[in-house]
């Protein structure tokens, strides 16, 4: 496997020891926010979201984790897990703080870089897996929803909750949505706001696995990468393209419009209230805690 990036030690210390025998890091030595490393026996990816406390994706973390999908591809892993280094928290969607009083420039790179990531992980050509070792609300669960298997951990919580904050969930989070749960659970789910419990999550799909510890998780992640094992990577990936081109194209063809929408829809006064009410609840909770 060729390196193309500068080799560096894991930047903090959550990612146990284990690991550092039989791993490398090819994250750029200015990666912030995640931790990309590759099993060199296995071949196999791991990116692991890391911005504390909750790792609310804001435009950085974004552009890292679209770097870490291509460096996985371009280096041909084998597949590629995305994890976290918080023991309750996956992400908790997108930072609220991009989208309250934003700055004109930096909410359009910030959803552009949304767009962007999405469209390498919904697209990418190696087998893509979510070991879900805390909550994912909204954009946690796009993320999920993009990946082709999921693993959660018990006692948390996934979905769509855009709703609940005022805010309108896009066609293409609700596209990857529908692709592994029922038409009529998803629009109940997402017009409600409703965020599944892990046990719930099984029940309708929306995970394939349940496991009760971030190594089972990565454990079951990888023995689905590996059930591809005897499958041309080439047919695989054209196989995968087939499904998934649709909600791609629409998205690549009406970027410029969908962030237009986006801009129109949380500038509006009702939106920018609704966001700053619910920010204000996050604060006084995580006070009182
Ligand atoms: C047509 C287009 C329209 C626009 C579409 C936009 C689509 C939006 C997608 C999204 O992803 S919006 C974000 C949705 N996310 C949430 O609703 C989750 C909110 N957070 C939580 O529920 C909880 O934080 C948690 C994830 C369950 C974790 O709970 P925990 O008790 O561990 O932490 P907290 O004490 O709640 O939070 C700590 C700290 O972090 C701040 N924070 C939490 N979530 C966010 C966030 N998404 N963005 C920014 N900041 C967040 C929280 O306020 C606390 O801050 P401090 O008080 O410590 O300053």
């Amino acid at each position: 496997m060729n390196i193309i990036r500068t080799v560096r030690s894991v930047a903090f210390s959550s990612i146990p020891n284990r690991t550092l025998s039989t791993t490398r890091s090819l994250s750029t030595p200015s990666a912030q926010y995640t931790a990309f490393e590759v099993n060199d026996k296995t071949g196999i990816a791991t990116l692991t979201l890391n911005r504390p406390p909750v790792n609310s994706l804001n435009l950085e973390l974004l552009t890292e984790m679209r770097n870490c999908l291509k460096d996985a591809e371009t280096n041909k892993c084998k597949g590629l897990i995305i994890t976290s280094s918080s023991n309750s928290v996956f992400t908790a969607g997108l930072d609220l703080l991009e989208m309250y009083q934003p700055q004109d420039e930096r909410v359009k790179s910030f959803w552009t870089a949304l767009q962007s990531m999405w469209m390498e992980l919904y697209g990418s050509k190696i087998p893509t897996a979510a070991a879900i070792n805390g909550h994912a609300p909204a954009g946690g669960c796009l993320i999920a929803t993009a990946c082709e298997y999921r693993v959660m951990l018990p006692n948390f919580t996934i979905g769509l909750n855009e709703t609940l904050i005022g805010i309108v969930a896009p066609k293409w989070f609700v596209s990857a949505f529908l692709n592994v749960v029922p038409r009529r659970v998803a629009e109940q789910a997402i017009t409600q706001g409703k965020l599944f419990t892990t046990a719930e999550a099984h029940h309708v799909g929306l995970v394939d696995d349940v496991v009760n510890t971030k190594e089972e998780a990565i454990a079951k992640c990888e023995q689905f990468i590996a059930s591809f094992k005897n499958v041309n990577p080439y047919a695989r990936a054209l196989t995968k393209q087939q499904f998934r081109i649709k909600e791609l194209q629409e998205l690549e063809q009406q970027r410029e419009k969908d962030l237009q929408i986006f801009l129109g829809l949380i500038m509006q006064p009702s939106v920018q209230k609704a966001m700053g009410i619910y920010l204000e609840g996050l604060k006084k909770k995580s006070k009182k805690q």
